[in-house]
Parts: structure tokens; sequence; C-alpha cells
């Protein structure tokens, strides 16, 4: 009796995983998925970039269409992925990962306008971004002459740099609250991209398990206890209508607002921020760096344009940018090479859809393969190869091509792109006026091959500092 049960319930399952695994009609073409694994055995889960040229695969049961060109504008995000669940557990939305719809679209207007009363692209964000470079200077200066590890010192610059914006506050480098931020930030996202998210993203069965994944979870706990209690801590010394950051803007706005903003919004809010903030800029800085010291040539190019416009000046300005036509090109080629967020984070449709012809239905995963757009061929001079001529036309002068979509493209593209270009022009602008940056001369030759992840770092390395003299 129980055997023929048994067997009953495996048809009725085997039966719902074949229905479901049909293609949709008119669905793109791509690989012939396996009932419950999808596709997962034909992509390698490590480095699934290099599988990503298939137009649509299967998530496990769920289909997937990835997007190349430039057509990206699918705005929903899905949901019940690891992810998702590691902050749905907490809280529903935040910015990043909310599904399209009146929340995210209110969360993202208030965060952009934000940052712009806050100064993006004027003074008071650019004075918050030049006091913490002057935090890395010092730093540098300390360990003038010898060879550091810069990835802390980035991971840390550009988390406090988000900090200022969102509680007007930064920690000392050494700060062991700093150091706990950042560890639990780059776990979640090296476990929700690596190939223990993909098992659970896959087998929603073995979720339950106590496999790695679940670590994501605690550490997201660990993340919301941390921001609630700093939100806590600002209340108190807040005045009412006197915003000084970010965080006062929102508590002001939740009088008006009761139905789209709460403090449990708010959290996710000052996470999303910081996540998304912090990885991505300093990664970016990671591979300027990496690629500056292996070029000298194009370094010392940088460093005549930056030593002759800002003669006589004390500081540089996001303003100057107009003027160092070179420097824009290699910090552009520099996003570009780093290609940081290769799959940008994923899409959803959030209708029945056409695209190229096909068919898409409602709820389909969409990952926008932005790594195969920055090294398209016939839309970049050298596609392969780390050149700032990609950026410069026939006068010498910065030209964007079209093509440059790090911060990816339609109603979900970064919303701090403003923020980021500023931090990455200030920052290697200032570090390459005051110092020469070596490649060490033990260290061999140099490994540009990237570590894969949501977001892309370069392997390890060791920098070389030495004080440049005379130049200010
Ligand atoms: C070099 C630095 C950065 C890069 C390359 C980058 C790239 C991206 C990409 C590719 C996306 C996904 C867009 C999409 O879904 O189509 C994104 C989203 C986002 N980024 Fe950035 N980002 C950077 C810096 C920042 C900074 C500094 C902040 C903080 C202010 C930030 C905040 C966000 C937010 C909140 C989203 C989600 C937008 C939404 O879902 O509506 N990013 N970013």
């Amino acid at each position: 009796m129980l055997d023929s049960l048994i067997l009953v319930w495996i048809c009725i399952f085997l039966f719902f995983v074949f229905i479901r695994i049909q293609r949709p009609k008119n669905f793109p073409p791509g690989p012939r998925p396996l009932p419950i694994f999808g596709n997962l055995f034909q992509l390698d889960i490590v480095n699934p970039l290099k599988d990503l040229d298939k137009v649509h695969l299967y998530i496990g049961g769920r289909p997937a269409v990835v997007l190349k060109g430039l057509k990206a504008t699918f705005s929903g995000r899905p949901q019940n992925l690891l992810i998702n669940n590691v902050t749905d557990k907490l809280y529903v939305t935040g910015i990043i990962l909310a599904d399209y719809g009146p929340s995210w679209k209110e969360h993202r207007r208030f965060a952009l306008m934000t940052l712009r009363n806050f100064g993006l692209g004027k003074q008071s964000m650019e004075k918050r971004i030049l006091g913490e470079i002057e935090h890395i200077v010092a730093h540098l200066e300390k360990s003038g002459g010898s060879y550091i590890n810069p990835k802390t010192l980035f991971h840390d610059a550009a988390s406090n740099i988000i900090y200022l914006v969102l509680f007007g506050i930064r920690y000392n480098y050494e700060d062991q609250t700093l150091k706990a931020l950042v560890r639990c930030f780059t776990e979640i996202t090296k476990l929700a991209n690596g190939p223990w998210g993909t098992i659970y993203d896959t087998l929603p069965l073995v979720r339950a398990l106590p496999l790695p994944f679940k670590k994501a979870i605690v550490n997201s706990e660990k993340l919301k206890k941390m921001a609630a209690d700093m939100i806590n801590k600002h209340k108190m010394q807040r005045v009412s209508g006197e915003p000084r950051d970010l965080v006062d803007c929102y508590l002001d706005q939740l009088v008006d607002d009761q139905v789209c903003f709460d403090e449990e919004q708010l959290v996710g809010m000052v996470i999303d921020l910081h996540g998304a903030g912090t990885d991505t800029t300093s990664n970016t800085l990671l591979t300027a760096f990496l690629y500056l010291m292996t070029h000298p040539d194009i370094q010392e190019k940088c460093q005549q344009e930056i030593d002759e416009v800002l003669k006589g000046k004390a500081q540089a300005s996001f303003e100057d940018r107009h003027n160092m036509p070179y420097t824009q090109a290699v910090i552009h080629e520099s996003q570009r090479i780093a290609d940081t967020v290769p799959l940008s984070v994923f899409h959803c449709t959030t209708r029945d859809t056409q695209l190229m012809g096909y068919s898409i239905p409602k709820g389909t995963l969409i990952i926008p393969n932005l790594s195969s757009i920055l090294s398209e061929e016939g839309q970049w001079k050298f596609p392969h190869e780390f050149n700032p001529a990609n950026f410069l036309n026939e006068q010498g002068q910065f030209e964007k091509p079209e093509a440059f979509l790090p911060f990816s493209a339609g109603p979900r593209m970064c919303l701090g792109e403003g923020l980021a270009r500023m931090e990455l022009f200030l920052i290697l602008v200032t570090l390459l006026r005051r110092f020469q940056f070596v490649w060490p001369e033990d260290a061999g030759e140099p490994d540009f091959t990237p570590v894969y992840g949501i977001t892309v770092t370069p392997k390890p390395y060791r920098m070389g500092v030495r004080l440049r003299h005379g130049e200010i």
C-alpha cells in the first residue's frame, strides 16, 4: 500500500516537473534543460560568464533569458533566489532587490533626490569624498616606500564614503565595526553568487538543509541589527526638519508618508546603499591601480596631465575632469576592463512581452550580460586590451561610446552612478598626483585573470607606493 502511494506521488511530482520544463511558446532558442536541474550541469558554476552566450537557460525549473546588446529594459526583479531570501526574511524590499512597484519607485526616487540635494555634482558631496581621501593619503604616506595590499584600504574608504552620505560618520580603518560590516557583505555576495548560491537557486528542495548558504542568512541578520542600532542612535541626535544626511531626510519623510516609508524599509535602504556602493567602487579602483602599475607609461601620462591642470591648486575638484581628457579616458577604460558587475542585477519581466520576435512570458528571469557589451567587437576600437584610446577621438578629446554600460541601462540602472563617478575621479586623481605606484619587482608576471562574483575583483596583489616630489 505504502509502495503504491509513494509511486503515485513520484508520478505526480514528475508530471509537474515535466509540465514546468516545457518551453513557453515562441521562447528564444537555447540548450535543452533537464527536469529539476534546468541547465545547471551545462554551466560552469564557478564562472558562468563564459557559458552565457546562450540565449535562454533554465535556472532549475525557471526559464531565463540572457540579454546581450543594449536593450536591457525589463524592470522587475526575480524573487525567491538566495539573495532575495537572505533579505526578504527580514524585510520585504529596500531598493536593489525590490520588485517593480510603488515601494521601489518611491524609494528609488527618494534616494536619487536626496543624493542630489546633498550635493552630488556640487560641493557638499565632493567635500565628504575629499575628506575621506585625506585619510587614504595619510595611510599611504605612512606606508610610503613599502608595499601594501590595497584591497582593505579601498573597501574601507568606499564604505566610509557611503557612511558619510548616510549618517555623516566615518570609521577609522582599524575599527572592528567597519571590518565586521565589510566582512558580512563580502561573505553574502560570495555565497549568493558562488556554487552554493547556484545550488540554492536551482534546487528549492535543499534549501532547508544546514548547508553553507545558511551563513548568508546569519550575516544578513547581523547587518540588519547593526543598521537598526545605528539608526536608533542617530535618531537621538537629530533635529526634525534640519536634515544632516540621508537617514535624517528619510526620518523627516516618514512623518508625511506612512504608505511606502517605514523604519524597516530604512534599514533595508541603508544596507542596500552600503552594499551596492562599497564592493563596486573598491573593485573598480583595484582594477584601475593594477593596470596603472603594470602600464607605467599610461600612469605617467595621467600624472603629467594632472600636474598641469592642478598647478597651484590645493585639491582636485570634479569640475577639473573637463580639462583632463586623457585621465578621464583612463578611468573609463579601467571601468570597462574591470567589468565590475558583469551580469548586472538580474531583472524579471513584469508582463508578457516580445523581444527580437520571440515571446517572453511575464515572470521570466532576465540576465543582462553587461560583460559582453563592454567587450563587444564592433563597439570598441580595442575590445580585448587595456587601451585609453577606446575613449579618445582623433583629436585626443574624451568621447564615451554608447556601449559603455557598466552601470546598466533603463529604469533600474545604477542610482549611485553620479556618486561612483565622482569617487573614482577624485580618488584616482588625488592619489596619482601624490604618489607613484609600482609593480613589485619580486611579484613576477601580473595575473590579470579576474575572480568572478556578483562583483568581479582582480586577484589579490601588492602595490608599491612611492612619494612623488615637487609637483604640488
Ligand atoms: C563603479 C561603481 C558602481 C557600478 C559599476 C555599479 C553598477 C550597478 C549595476 C550594474 C546595477 C544594476 C542595474 C540594473 O539592475 O540594471 C546597479 C544597481 C544599483 N546601484 Fe550601483 N554601481 C556602482 C556604484 C554604486 C554606488 C556608489 C551606489 C550607492 C549610492 C550604488 C547603488 C545602486 C543601487 C541602489 C542599485 C539598484 C537600483 C534599482 O534597483 O533601482 N551603486 N549598480
